[in-house]
């Protein structure tokens, strides 16, 4: 369990990029959902312990993170949004390096972490080429394994999708899924259908302030039976949650408590219908 109090974070410009945290996460698959800008990296840095808050409390399995930020990192994974600029090392020796890093100083638990990670990763074909030759989806899946070297109990992601073909995101996924079972991963996105596939248990973050959060099926609670699609858009009050295209062809999502025109059927509410319903102005539906 990963408990955060009334964190705040304010950059050196006067960015307030956290404001008021509060937010219990249990074991398993969590999705940090937010658009751009959000502050989802911000929290994700802060909790592993490289962005100094102004102000509130973290705590993981009994450690109190800002005062103890070691004993945090002994049980800490950490994939940045931007893995950094890689070194011509080959994938082995850099693992091995990193494990020196984390405190895994015997060879032989180096050798077998190594090689699990590689197998678990699908990397031991190439594990003696350069990172610097790898595609976008192999360096995710090695900042996969550089993150699980210790076997850590949390695991922090951040985006770890973007940028990746279908069939690569697939994969990560896969992976993901097989690795979260005894584990909290903190998988942040503004990629809906990654949380959608992959975490019972969602924060949906905006402007810095979480604006909900919790297990998938009670979020979706409140809006079941209220949303419409649609191929006009209504000129009349109901909200508008989202407005796509399909091969070209507009589809509106709106929230309704009567259908909104003859042309729209209910449909069962998902969480982009959540998260577009959290960005947009509620004030106008409660009041419609
Ligand atoms: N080093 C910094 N100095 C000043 N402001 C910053 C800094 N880093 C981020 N910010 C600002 O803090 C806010 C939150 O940014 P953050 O990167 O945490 O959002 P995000 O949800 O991760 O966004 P994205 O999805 O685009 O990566 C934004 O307004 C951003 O411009």
């Amino acid at each position: 369990m990963l408990t955060i109090r009334q964190l705040s974070v304010t950059y050196a410009d006067g960015t307030q990029a956290l404001r008021d945290i509060n937010l219990q996460l249990p074991t398993g698959m969590v999705g940090l959902l937010g658009p751009n800008g959000a502050g989802k990296s911000t929290l994700m840095r802060a909790l592993a312990c490289l962005q100094p808050p102004d102000s509130g409390q973290i705590e993981f399995a009994g450690i109190n993170v800002l005062h103890q930020p070691q004993a945090l990192r002994q049980q800490l994974g950490y994939l940045p949004q931007h893995f950094g600029v890689y070194p011509h090392m080959s994938c082995y020796a850099l693992l091995l390096h990193m494990a020196v890093l984390k405190g895994i100083r015997d060879k032989t638990e180096q050798k077998q972490q190594i090689d699990a990670l590689l197998q678990l990763t699908n990397l031991s074909a190439v594990a003696n080429k350069s990172v610097a030759t790898f595609s976008g989806g192999m360096r995710q899946r090695f900042g996969i394994a550089q993150a699980l070297l210790g076997n850590p109990k949390l695991l922090i992601l951040d985006e770890p999708t973007a940028g990746l073909d279908p069939a690569e995101r697939e994969r990560l996924h896969a992976l993901l899924v097989q690795i979260s079972r005894d584990k909290l991963i903190l998988l942040s996105t503004h990629i809906v259908e990654d949380i959608e596939n992959l975490c019972p248990f969602v924060a949906l973050i905006n402007q810095g302030q979480i604006v909900q959060s919790g297990a998938v099926p009670g979020l979706l609670a409140p809006l079941q039976g209220l949303v419409w699609q649609s191929p006009l858009r209504p000129d009349n009050s109901s909200t508008l949650l989202s407005a796509s295209y399909r091969f070209g062809v507009p589809t509106y999502r709106l929230l309704s408590q009567l259908q909104p025109c003859a042309a729209a059927v209910p449909v069962t509410a998902t969480l982009q219908d959540r998260y577009f319903f959290e960005l947009s102005d509620k004030a106008a539906y409660v009041a419609a």
